[in-house]
């Protein structure tokens, strides 16, 4: 398969015009300009995204994207790989803590299979769009062919694609996938430059020796296909199914123009990959929370991102997004329902 089967869509635009008046109307509610800190941005930037001067959150749709890596076989993970699949029932069973949060977030939940080692049997709310059996083992071979990242990509547009027919008004990327971490930071290293040892974390726990070996497998990976690549060749050649299903997904949220609230180190990396390959969709996206995995740091950094939260959570599967969402709703609902200083009788301050 060749090149021109992916083509990167192009980003909607926000609505500068919707952002001015949602400035303006945060000018006029009865509290000192600016005192509301980061949830008056956040406000303005929704109402910029959902073309609306006071934006909602009410309708959120999580999308998670399960996947399994071949690298596990370098002894990476401090859990076994049949996790990646025993999960995905987890979720579907509604027991994992993202079931639980989109529950309480009246969150529609989507579960999709791109790519467990063995096939699973069929569950109710989990799609089946499997692109192989796990990744090649980045430290020895690329993770994927074109065609698969081609396949994953498209995993990732036909969620937004339902998204949008749902008229979600936000969308959380999460990922399950054992070994993914390290797939991550040696996706991020090749994207950033940065060094092995600044990127590799202890994922789900792994001890020294797992670290050393995290580190072993992530030069030995970038060694065999981590340069001078382009955002895609790099995806494709260090990434994971469930990754490049993100990085698909928030593209196809940005091409139609819904917010997307990042989740921690193995999305935010995907999301770093897509804003490589489509700079504008930067724009589209929020991010949650600091991850307490080592390099989530320097992702965020390297799209310039400060995220909501920092609760030293480092699970993945969209869990700290889910937590994030609570914030968003209130910066709307201050935005929508304060009095203006004119309707309360309060004077204004002189500036
Ligand atoms: O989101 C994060 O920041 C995060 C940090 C560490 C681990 N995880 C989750 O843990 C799994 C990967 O960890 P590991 O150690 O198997 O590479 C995968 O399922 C991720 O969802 C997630
Ligand atoms: C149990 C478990 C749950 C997870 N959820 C996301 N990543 C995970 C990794 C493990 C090991």
């Amino acid at each position: 398969m060749n090149d021109h089967l992916i083509s990167i869509p192009r980003m909607a635009t926000l609505d500068r015009e919707m952002g001015l008046r949602a400035e303006q109307r945060q000018r006029s509610l009865t509290k000192p300009p600016g005192s509301l800190g980061r949830l008056e941005r956040l406000a303005v930037t929704l109402a910029m995204q959902q073309r609306r001067e006071r934006p909602r959150v009410d309708r959120v749709q999580c999308v998670l994207f399960a996947a399994d890596h071949g690298v596990c076989a370098e002894g990476v993970s401090a859990f076994p790989q049949a996790v990646t699949g025993q999960m995905v029932a987890n979720f579907a069973g509604g027991g994992a803590a993202i079931s639980v949060l989109s529950r309480h977030l009246d969150a529609a939940l989507s579960v999709i299979n791109v790519g467990t080692i063995e096939p699973l049997p069929a569950l109710p709310g989990v799609q089946d769009a499997r692109v192989g059996p796990g990744t090649g083992n980045i430290a020895r071979e690329p993770a994927m062919t074109r065609e698969q990242l081609a396949r994953s990509l498209a995993a990732g547009d036909a969620a937004a694609e339902s998204a949008a027919d749902n008229a979600a008004e936000l969308v959380i990327g999460g990922e399950m996938g054992i070994g993914n971490t390290t797939a991550a930071a040696a996706l991020a290293c090749a994207l950033t430059g940065a060094l092995p040892t600044d990127l590799v974390g202890r994922g789900t726990g792994v001890d020294d020796a797992g670290m050393a070996r995290k580190r072993a497998a992530v030069r030995l990976a970038l060694e065999r296909h981590g340069e001078g690549r382009e955002p895609l060749d790099a995806l494709a050649s260090l990434g994971g199914f469930e990754i490049a299903a993100l990085a698909g997904l928030m593209l196809g949220c940005g091409q139609r123009g819904i917010a997307i609230l990042v989740d921690g180190f193995i999305a935010s990396t995907a999301a770093l990959a897509a804003v490589r390959a489509a700079p504008d969709l930067r724009p589209w996206l929020h991010f949650a929370h600091r991850s307490a995995e080592a390099g989530h740091r320097h992702v965020l950094g390297s799209l310039e991102a400060e995220p909501l939260l920092n609760l030293e959570m480092r699970l993945g599967e969209g869990s700290g997004a889910a937590v994030a969402v609570p914030l968003l709703r209130m910066a709307c609902a201050l935005h929508d329902e304060m009095a203006s200083f004119s309707d309360a009788g309060v004077d204004h301050g002189s500036p």
